[in-house]
């Protein structure tokens, strides 16, 4: 077996949760029946124990060629081989009442024998269920689970495994399909392969129909914006950080998170780029999960939540599972949610500031807000873990002061342009205060560049967010001096470390691959300090990295070439859609940033 990659894996899912195919014809992860649910094929994190499903031409392993159908999330893999041509279509029916995965063998030309090779393991690998055979296929229960299997094609059992082998010739089909439930509910009648592709393609078409993407970058901006909507949960709008847990930031390293849960940093910069490419239904959604989720006690603002509002995500390791490429251990749940991150405010009242000139605002929205800026004007000044959650110490982080005066500053926007009630001096007063503490203690003077935390010489890619917020120009020498050190100190090859994890104290052994959310604010950056040639080359090799069906996980492995961390992560690919839209309209595309920024108090002192 070849050395498995990240962007071997393209994704398909029904809003509720998500498969990862790999180029081999195998679904290596499937969580059931929600994103964050336990997997029942997780072979990802442990390729030969912990459950897959693998459908290709006998003794095939990769692929000829595979591809999105049109902008779908219906995958279509094909094999060239001596006896014939063989395509697999794989995609999950947008859930409407039971989870199925539908996979579809066609014969393109020749004929061509087939396995398939099904190990259903529960519990992320550690449970074998039990399989009994039933009309048309199998059926395997364990504890709350059970998956029904169907086909025309005969499955046999074999070493705690279902097989079949199959021959398929030019102009046949089969399909498969595999329906999830809860295990003491008669199993539900499974979908029918045809109807559901039929309407599985209706459906995307016609959501992709509404976007505004368009110009050169046109199918990069819409596969990302598919791939952010498959990772939105769609009973409540929450949209998870990407699919996956543990993919691993450092090969054989220890840095692998849990990352299937709604970070409202991760899911407000979704929203940005969403709205900015037409997207007002899930802006909707997105606004009420977020009212629903910190309503009861706003103060008590956590920074993630489960995808259905739990605030509790306790931290384990797997230890049966080897993880993937060997990296361990193999984490759920996140203890990051326990943390305190003082940008997370600025990110929530920023947006809700935009929802309220999009799409208007809900009905509690304001109170809401109100309640929010009073308990951060108490807490702004406490030490934090920052927007990188490091685990080592707390520190006054630059970027979390920054988010702060932008949580004060769409206060003052609410109240001075909308109206909306308020003791408005009282914020305006907070946002100056902000604004001297960062100047005054976030920014080096000496090497004329913004710093990581105060007190420290450390460089961090969050700073080049400085402009985007609208706390100084684009083309503010200080803005300059900091884009000029983050290229010198903070990149390699060009592309944007997050910061340097061993200058930096972030409580985690190792390294880690370039950033690549960071590397598109490199691009926007680059953009507003008007230097649009060197943004639009970067812009073009970050394009350079995505997979094979424009997939783009978190980090990237300059030296190994290969992507690096959970995929496809929603904060990569939102950072595209922004920074492809930025290039096609000179920097002017974007829904935020509504105050000219000259009028923002005192922006060019
Ligand atoms: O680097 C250590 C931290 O890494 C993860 O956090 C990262 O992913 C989040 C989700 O996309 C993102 O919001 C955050 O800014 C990133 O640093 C992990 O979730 C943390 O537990 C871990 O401490």
């Amino acid at each position: 077996m070849t050395q498995r990659r990240i962007e071997d894996y393209a994704l398909i899912g029904d809003l509720h949760t998500a498969a990862m195919v790999s180029v081999n014809g195998s679904v290596d992860w499937l969580c059931l029946p929600h994103f964050d649910s336990a997997a029942c094929f997780a072979a990802m994190l442990d390729q030969d124990r912990a459950g897959r499903w693998r459908i290709a031409p006998r003794g095939a392993d990769r692929c000829t060629r595979r591809r999105y159908r049109g902008d779908t999330l219906i995958l279509e893999t094909e094999w060239e081989t001596p006896d014939g041509g063989v395509r697999v279509t794989d995609f999950m029916p947008v859930r409407d009442r039971a989870a199925d995965l539908v996979r579809t063998v066609e014969g393109l030309s020749g004929s061509v024998e087939m396995e398939l090779d099904l190990l259903l393991r529960f519990d992320y690998g550690h449970v074998v269920p039990w399989v009994t055979s039933v009309e048309r296929g199998i059926r395997a229960i364990a504890g709350p689970d059970a998956v029904l299997v169907t086909s025309d094609v005969p499955l046999t059992g074999r070493d705690l495994r279902t097989v079949a082998d199959f021959t398929v010739s030019a102009g046949e089909r089969v399909s498969f399909v595999l329906t999830w439930f809860p295990s003491h509910l008669p199993a539900p009648e499974p979908a029918d392969p045809q109807e559901a592709l039929a309407a599985t393609e209706l459906y995307w078409t016609r959501w992709s129909a509404q976007g505004r993407a368009y110009g050169p970058y046109r199918d990069a901006i819409q596969r990302s914006l598919i791939t952010l909507k498959a990772l939105t949960y769609e009973p409540t709008g929450g949209i998870v950080a990407a699919p996956t847990t543990s993919l691993p930031e450092q090969p054989d390293g220890p840095r692998n998170w849990d990352y299937r849960f709604c970070w409202l940093r991760d899911a407000t910069l979704a929203l940005q780029s969403l709205l900015t490419a037409g997207y007002e239904d899930e802006a909707r959604a997105w606004r009420d999960w977020l009212l629903r989720a910190v309503a009861g006690d706003p103060p008590d603002l956590r920074i993630m939540y489960g995808i259905d509002g739990r605030r509790r995500l306790p931290e384990e390791s797997l230890d049966w599972l080897t993880g993937f490429d060997g990296s361990t251990p193999v984490r759920i749940g996140n203890a990051a949610a326990e943390q305190l991150q003082l940008d997370v405010w600025g990110e929530v009242l920023d947006g809700l500031a935009l929802t309220r000139t999009t799409i208007g605002a809900g009905d509690d929205a304001w109170s809401v807000q109100q309640v929010l800026i009073d308990h951060l004007s108490r807490i702004w000044q406490e030490k934090d873990s920052g927007l990188w959650e490091v685990r080592g110490p707390t520190r006054h982080f630059t970027h979390s002061k920054l988010m702060s005066w932008v949580a004060a500053d769409r206060m003052v926007e609410g109240a001075r342009r909308f109206g909306l009630p308020g003791p408005v001096r009282r914020w305006e007063r907070l946002r100056a205060q902000i604004r001297r503490d960062i100047l005054a203690n976030g920014y080096d003077a000496d090497r004329n560049t913004f710093v990581q935390s105060y007190g420290s010489k450390e460089l961090d890619a969050a700073l080049l967010l400085i402009p985007r917020v609208g706390f100084l120009p684009g083309d503010d020498p200080r803005v300059i001096g900091t884009i000029d050190a983050i290229q010198r100190e903070l990149t390699v090859d060009g592309f944007v470390l997050r910061y340097r994890p061993e200058a930096s104290d972030d409580g985690l052994p190792g390294q880690e691959g370039v950033f690549l959310a960071c590397s598109f604010w490199m691009v926007d950056a680059l953009i507003g300090a008007g230097r649009r040639d060197e943004a639009e080359e970067l812009f073009l090799r970050l394009l350079a990295l995505r997979n094979d069906v424009g997939l783009l996980s978190e980090e990237w492995d300059v030296r190994g070439e290969r992507q690096l961390g959970n995929a496809p992560q929603a904060f990569s690919h939102f950072a595209l859609v922004r920074s492809a839209f930025q290039l096609l309209s000179g920097g002017t595309a974007t829904t935020e940033g509504r105050i000219p920024i000259e009028t923002a108090e005192g922006a060019r002192s």
